[in-house]
């Protein structure tokens, strides 16, 4: 990594004449303990043709969630959980399971068993049993596969790394040599003849392990078990513990895949872990290098930070055209299985699963996908294409939830970080309300007080009595002035407004039943200017990022008006949309007049609606 020098101070101290985006001192951390990945394992490659390649199909896929992330759970999967989860891993459509470690537990050899006895396993489906090499091991393991219908993988594992020889195994190059042999020929003793299995080996801890020595165990396994395009061998490179950045595995993988004996009768496979937060990249970038198997576990359970997710390489796929071979489209269903296998829980930021990954808090983000689930919905009808199958680019959102089985509830949520956009968006959504922009400028000031006054989020269900408390209820209980009676005959619209206790009656010819209203109010002594009117519907809203269709709703009148100065909105709700109209502007009436009165002025309305007629 190419890095500014480093000011040789301690921590905290930096020189005067340092200029101000370089002022990074040493820290405390002991990192000198610890040795880069080069000093350890030399990849002997010059040229490299994997930065230059595309991912443009899916690699064979294999979940090890049933062996490598039961290992790592602290209460491993009982029969049932094993089988629940087996059953999701088939209905997805995975062809290649690796199921257990049937000589490490009776759990896992019964499983296997349950297998071969029952049909959970359809016939093309291909089961993997894992073991280390050792004698009794082997044998145990290929006991538990006899009478399986399915193909069947045997995959046999050492480690190769220097410091595993060293310390762990207590063998040199020539004695783990041997005994993986050894482990290989046993393999071929006990199940050599099975014509439904083919063989896997791995190198635990390739990535740690001498390229040339890596080369050599391999050559000597596939040699061995003979493989042919017939029977093909497995060979799995493991990052058994990540200890570089993806592109030094990407070599590693690329060498072994260029320099491999029997090249065509090997399936070059790769099997990440995490430790670094880089399994993903490894994965992928490993697949540009050569490998075309992945294994991994389903949302990343696995030893210490886990096996490589493999949920998220295939929607990475999926996110790129590409068909990733294993179906999501019920992803809270498959999440729902795998929680309750593991007993863990996913966080909420996980890639594509996570309850938070399609929600947008932020106001910038929200007003951007509100235009972009616009602009998708317009294309859609302009192509003339079902909204499910148009070209996705709705902006902040990497793939559409609805491929996922999930709805658009999720995705603009209301906190203090949102704008217009988000609050405009949440009502629609619930309540299928349109606010024209001025009105969402000016609700947006209210939301914003709410949230930054309570800290938390609100829900349309709260947007919505916030905007009626703003806008349509008057408040302090009864309005100080109502319309009591209207009625239209011959181009003469009759008006009765009580306000307080008295009533006036006017009548007006040839205008329209707003202009009649706002005329009677200025007789009152309140001149509204109306500067725009909005008609609008309230119903259940859709969820949906599109206008519903509402039928058996309310009408909503928005409307702008202005006294004196100041500029203003209201609303009106009712059945009937005249009448809606009609409220809004009583409303305006009733706002202003409260707007109007400063706080020694509240005694009386009616004073005020009196100095005001006199002033007539
Ligand atoms: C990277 C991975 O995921 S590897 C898989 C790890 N998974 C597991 O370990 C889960 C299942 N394991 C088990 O149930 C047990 O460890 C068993 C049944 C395999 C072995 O149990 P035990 O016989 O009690 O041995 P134990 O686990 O204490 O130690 C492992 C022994 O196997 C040796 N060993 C470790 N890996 C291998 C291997 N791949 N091939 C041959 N021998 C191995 C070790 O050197 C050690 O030998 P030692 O006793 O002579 O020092
Ligand atoms: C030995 C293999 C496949 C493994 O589980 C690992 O290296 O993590």
């Amino acid at each position: 990594m190419t890095a500014f020098p480093s000011i040789n101070t301690p921590a905290g101290r930096v020189p005067a004449d340092t200029p101000s985006w370089n002022r990074q001192t040493h820290s405390q951390m002991p990192s000198h303990r610890y040795r880069d990945v080069h000093s350890r394992v030399e990849v002997p490659l010059t040229e490299r043709d994997w930065p230059c390649k595309r991912m443009t199909a899916a690699p064979l896929w294999v979940p090890v969630d049933l062996r490598d992330g039961n290992q790592a759970l602290a209460e491993p999967m009982d029969p049932a959980r094993k089988r629940r989860l087996f059953e999701l891993m088939v209905a997805m459509g995975y062809k290649e399971i690796e199921v257990g470690y049937p000589s490490a537990s009776q759990t896992d050899y019964d499983f296997v068993r349950l297998i071969a006895d029952t049909d959970i396993a359809p016939d093309d489906v291909t089961i993997v049993v894992f073991t280390p090499a050792r004698r009794d091991l082997i044998e145990r393991t290929v006991e538990s596969v006899r009478g399986v219908r399915n193909d069947v993988v045997i995959h046999m594992y050492t480690a190769t790394a220097p410091t595993w020889r060293d310390v762990v195994l207590g063998h040199d190059r020539a004695a783990l040599t041997e005994l993986i042999m050894s482990g290989g020929r046993d393999v071929l003793e006990f199940a050599g003849d099975l014509a439904n299995v083919r063989f896997e080996f791995s190198p635990e801890v390739f990535n740690l392990t001498e390229p040339d020595f890596a080369l050599e165990v391999c050559d000597a396994m596939t040699k061995l078990w003979d493989a042919s395009l017939q029977r093909p061998v497995i060979l799995n490179l493991p990052a058994t513990v990540e200890i570089a950045t993806p592109n030094v595995y990407a070599d590693q993988i690329e060498y072994m895949h260029k320099n491999l004996d029997r090249r065509d009768a090997v399936i070059l496979s790769v099997h990440p872990h995490n430790d670094r937060g880089t399994g993903v990249a490894c994965a992928e970038l490993a697949v540009l290098a050569g490998a075309q198997r992945v294994e991994g576990c389903m949302f990343g359970n696995g030893e210490r930070t886990g096996n490589v997710d493999i949920a998220t390489l295939a929607l990475n796929l999926h996110a790129q055209g590409v068909d990733p071979m294993i179906d999501f489209s019920d992803i809270d269903k498959i999440r729902r299985t795998v929680e309750h296998a593991n007993r863990i829980e996913i966080h909420p930021r996980h890639p594509y699963v996570g309850d938070l990954v399609h929600t947008a808090f932020s106001g910038t983000h929200q007003d951007a996908i509100k235009k972009g689930f616009a602009e998708h919905h317009a294309r859609a009808a302009a192509e003339g294409r079902r909204v499910s199958e148009t070209e996705w680019r709705v902006p902040y959102l990497p793939i559409d939830p609805a491929d996922l089985g999930r709805s658009y509830d999720a995705v603009i949520r209301v906190n203090s970080q949102s704008g217009k956009g988000g609050i405009a968006y949440l009502l629609e959504a619930g309540y299928g309300i349109e606010l024209p922009r001025r009105l969402q400028i000016d609700f947006a000031r209210h939301i914003q007080k709410h949230t930054d006054a309570t800290g938390s989020e609100v829900t349309a269900s709260q947007l919505w009595d916030i905007f009626e408390a703003e806008y349509i209820v008057t408040p302090g209980g009864k309005p100080a002035i109502e319309l009591t009676g209207f009625d239209t005959t011959n181009e003469t619209t009759t008006l009765t407004l009580r306000v307080d206790d008295s009533e006036h009656t006017s009548s007006h010819h040839g205008v329209g039943p707003v202009e009649a209203l706002t005329e009677a109010l200025a007789r009152i002594g309140i001149s509204l200017d109306v500067l725009a009117l909005h008609q609008t519907s309230i119903g259940s809203g859709s969820g949906a990022p599109e206008p519903s269709a509402l039928e058996d709703s309310d009408a909503l009148t928005l409307i702008e008006y202005r006294r004196g100065t100041v500029t203003r909105w209201a609303a009106g709700k009712s059945r009937s949309v005249l009448t809606a109209t009609l409220e809004s502007l009583i409303g305006a009436a009733n706002t202003d007049l409260r707007a109007t009165l400063t706080s020694d002025q509240t005694s009386v309305v009616t004073d005020c609606v009196s100095t005001d007629l006199a002033h007539r």
